[in-house]
């Protein structure tokens, strides 16, 4: 039976219904998805975790970037955080996650360069919210990421694939594995979203309640 696969509008309908109407907090799925993550680095196949670098948007995909981090720092991973766009239009978890990091005080960097020590990245940069053509400091960072031979870890979509159609949205990470939840996206199931996604696992017990089943 082909798996189901899901759109940005169909997941943020499911989330807000598991939210707002269930009532599992935002931050509860946000830890699962995180854990998810973890497990699939810590777990999954052999990975040099010498230095993992944490790209971090300042959405929730970024935020669930920044709880990453701290869950592979406190499993004794060397990480450094570093952020990309304006802290001041962080999304009220990223605001949270970030407060845990700072009390772990986890490295965080703006500068690029910190991704020549990386054995590994975690691109939480966007996620299902990409809604534009990637432009300035994410283009570069982007390019930076797969200018660098790290291993790399995609958060939910490799940033800069568009969820529903796959598209590249002017540039987009090539990532080794993406870890993408509740459902698969119907953009990582074109060419384009294959190619950039690398292979796709699926954190379906994420708690997300798909309400239109
Ligand atoms: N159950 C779940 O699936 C959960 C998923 N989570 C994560 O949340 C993200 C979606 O978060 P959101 O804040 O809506 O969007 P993003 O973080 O993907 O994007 C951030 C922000 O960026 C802006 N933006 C869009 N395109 C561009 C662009 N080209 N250049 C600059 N800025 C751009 C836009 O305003 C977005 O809002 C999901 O992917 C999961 O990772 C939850 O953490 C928990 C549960
Ligand atoms: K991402």
């Amino acid at each position: 039976m082909e798996e189901k696969a899901i759109t940005a509008e169909q997941m943020r309908h499911y989330d807000s219904f598991t939210i707002n109407t269930i009532g599992v907090p935002s931050l509860v799925l946000m830890e699962r998805a995180a854990l998810a993550v973890r497990d699939e680095i810590l777990n999954a196949y052999p990975l040099n975790l010498g230095h993992v670098v944490v790209v971090a948007g300042s959405g929730n995909n970024g935020g669930d970037g920044l709880d990453v981090a701290r869950l592979l720092h406190i499993a004794g991973v060397k990480v450094t955080i570093l952020n990309v766009g304006n802290p001041d239009h962080a999304s009220e978890e990223h605001r949270v996650q970030d407060h845990i990091c700072q009390y772990y005080q986890i490295p965080q960097t703006t500068d690029l360069a910190i991704l020549d020590q990386a054995t590994l990245v975690v691109d939480a940069l966007f996620g299902i919210g990409i809604d534009r053509v990637v432009k300035g400091d994410y283009a570069a960072a982007i390019d930076a990421i797969n200018a660098s031979d790290a291993v790399v870890i995609a958060v939910d979509m490799p940033s800069g694939i568009n969820t529903d159609t796959g598209e590249v949205m002017g540039t987009a990470v090539k990532a080794d594995v993406t870890v993408t939840f509740a459902f698969n996206k119907v953009g990582l199931t074109t060419d384009a979203g294959k190619e950039y996604a690398g292979r796709v696992a699926i954190a379906d017990d994420m708690g997300t309640y798909a309400v239109d089943d």
